[in-house]
């Protein structure tokens, strides 16, 4: 691979909790590695590139999902075609409620999604503000913080992992994984603070392991104390 492309969707509409640093930490640590990256960015009514290596979608409250909607429809197809292929996709939080099989609003309206996950998330009065921690099955912890008044079913998908503090989707789980394609309802973001998971991705992408080198191991001793300090004041280990 020449360039890796990252396709970044929606970035000025689902871009409030700072999500966006999910695409620089994957630009960077690719461009670290020695490999050239590209981050391509696509607004509702454009055309999509021909081909991407990874996508991202972030997240935002239901006015600026609302805005996107129809878009998300219109380009669902070529969506599930790169999930089938295999292609590393990172929906957070109300993106990925977008990119689910049904949204639906407080007031009981159904909005349909794109059906990338088959996943269904029922938004309420309640929100859930607070910060998370997240046990992979492999024993990886993720921590972040969730900002969302959802409950999310699955549908049978497997989820992420298991909330270890925090509400996730609801019933202990949070997150959702379909082949390369991952749900979260985890800022920080999520990948800057989780350097394992942007790893992961770009592992994915460039079908290979990306081993560490000086710049990733300077920024991740960062990382590694963010995560512990939010283990510490939700009082679980990581
Ligand atoms: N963090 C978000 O993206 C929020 C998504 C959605 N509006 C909710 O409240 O659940």
């Amino acid at each position: 691979m020449s360039v890796l492309r990252i396709l970044h969707l929606y970035s000025r509409e689902l871009g409030i909790n700072g999500d966006a640093g999910n695409v620089t930490a994957l630009a960077e640590r690719a461009r670290w590695r020695g490999i050239d990256a590209e981050v391509v960015h696509h607004a509702p009514g454009a055309e999509l590139p021909a081909g991407v290596d990874i996508v991202h979608i972030g997240s935002g409250p239901l006015s600026a999902q609302r805005a996107v909607h129809q878009d998300v429809l219109a380009i669902a197809p070529r969506l599930r075609e790169w999930r089938d292929a295999g292609v590393p996709i990172l929906a957070i939080a109300g993106g990925w409620q977008l990119l689910g099989r049904e949204l639906v609003t407080p007031e009981g309206e159904t909005l349909a999604g794109a059906e990338v996950f088959p996943t269904r998330a029922t938004l309420s009065a309640k929100r859930h503000v607070g910060e998370i921690v997240v046990r992979l099955t492999d024993g990886t912890t993720l921590a972040g913080f969730e900002n969302h008044s959802a409950t999310t079913e699955l549908e049978g998908a497997e989820a992420l992992g298991r909330v270890v503090s925090g509400t996730g989707n609801g019933g202990g789980q949070e997150g959702v994984v379909v082949g390369s394609a991952i749900g979260t309802h985890l800022h920080g973001p999520v990948l800057p603070m989780n350097p394992v998971l942007a790893d992961r991705i770009l592992g994915t992408a460039l079908r290979g392991e990306v081993a560490p080198v000086a710049q990733t191991e300077r920024v991740d001793r960062y990382a590694t104390n963010a995560r512990r300090a939010i283990a510490e004041r939700l009082g679980v280990s990581l």
